[in-house]
């Protein structure tokens, strides 16, 4: 028990006193978590504590040689492994399991409402049904808005990587649960898989009364983007930091205030830019964007949201003020109902009053 290190100050042995204010500070804001992949929170230890109640072998001799294949040099390269982790995912109190881990996580982070995506045909194609996907991840979502009166939505994605025919027959079968689901998504592999190759299954999922959202501008080009605001018309960009080379696409974006849900720690482990101060979130702010700040597959990318606030902070010498803009950017791009976004922008306020 002496060498016990609670997760949370974990990464806290070599922070200054003004990190750790600036964590505090971050902490304390209310704010929405709404780009966050369930099947990428599988930590390492879990991931083998799993495999071993399965009877599954994973490739790796043990959690440090797992924690040390996550160095990627793409997208494509993280799927790979990401697809991987997602085999040891068998049974309801496995989902259960993943997502109470994360929600206690996020609740210590200050997050108040979380919009989480996963990804069903990775389940069905091994033979796990939606039935286990949903009762799992629900238990866990209705013990957390019981235990911390934390608020959720649930976004199924499409793997973009399948057919156009895949993702509409995985729409239907999702119909069944229509009542656990607020939107539906897109991801995987960007490349070559524009969201017009998903029109259809879009047009379809909104006349069945789901929100769209898509990942779009992570790898791909700016063209992606304006497909998946003209093709699937979404309520979010998913990523979406390709826009800044286009001027008309970013006037568009402003204008509209259009959500970005932006991945910092992400888009540095995926090589999307070199290093965090390169980072263009700023600069995105600086042209009115509706940018928001989250973790993505914080497993992975070793950072949960907490730790992404706190790196564009320091990175990109963000003020108090452009925190509590993220904030509250947050609360303003969720699914929340109009009276839920005003209770929490409300208390922002106050907390901006007393920084300013
Ligand atoms: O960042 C991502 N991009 C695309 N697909 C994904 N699936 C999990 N995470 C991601
Ligand atoms: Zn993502």
């Amino acid at each position: 028990m002496e060498n016990f290190i609670h997760p949370v100050f974990r990464n806290c042995k070599n922070m200054t006193l003004s990190e750790l204010e600036n964590r505090g500070f971050i902490r304390s804001l209310p704010k929405a978590e709404l780009h966050l992949h369930i099947e990428g929170t599988l930590e390492p230890e879990m991931a083998f504590q799993l495999a071993r109640k399965h009877g599954i072998q994973l490739p790796y001799r043990d959690v440090d040689a797992l924690r040390g294949a996550y160095s990627f040099s793409s997208l494509q390269s993280f799927l790979d492994i990401y697809y991987q982790g997602v085999q040891v995912l068998q049974d309801e109190d496995d989902f259960y399991q993943l997502t109470h881990a994360y929600l206690q996580r996020a609740h210590t982070d200050g997050v108040v409402h979380v919009e989480i995506f996963f990804d069903p045909q990775s389940h069905m194609e091994r033979g796990v049904s939606l039935s286990v996907v949903f009762d799992g991840i629900t238990r866990a979502l209705e013990g957390a808005e019981r235990e911390y009166g934390m608020t959720y939505r649930l976004i199924p994605c499409f793997l973009r990587h399948l057919s156009a025919e895949a993702a509409m027959q995985t729409l239907e079968a999702l119909l069944p649960y229509r009542d656990y689901i607020c939107a539906v998504g897109l991801d995987s592999s960007e490349d070559g898989h524009p969201p017009s190759k998903f029109t259809q299954v879009f047009n379809r999922a909104r006349t069945e009364n789901f929100l769209t959202v898509a990942h779009a501008g992570e790898e791909g080009p700016p063209l992606y983007i304006w497909e998946a605001l003209d093709n699937l018309k979404v309520s979010r960009i998913d990523h979406g930091v390709g826009c800044e080379v286009d001027d008309a696409l970013c006037e568009r974006l402003a204008q509209e205030r259009m959500p970005l849900t932006v991945c910092p720690a992400s888009n540095i482990k995926l090589a999307i830019f070199k290093s965090m101060e390169e980072h263009n979130l700023k600069r995105l702010l600086q042209r009115d964007l509706c940018v928001t700040v989250n973790s993505d597959d914080p497993a992975y990318f070793g950072a949960y949201i907490v730790d992404n606030y706190l790196a564009v902070q320091q990175a990109l010498d963000l003020s108090r003020e452009d925190i509590i803009s993220l904030a509250r950017n947050s609360i303003e791009a969720s699914f929340l109902a109009e009276a839920e976004k005003v209770f929490w922008l409300g208390k922002l306020k106050v907390l901006n009053y007393a920084v300013s």
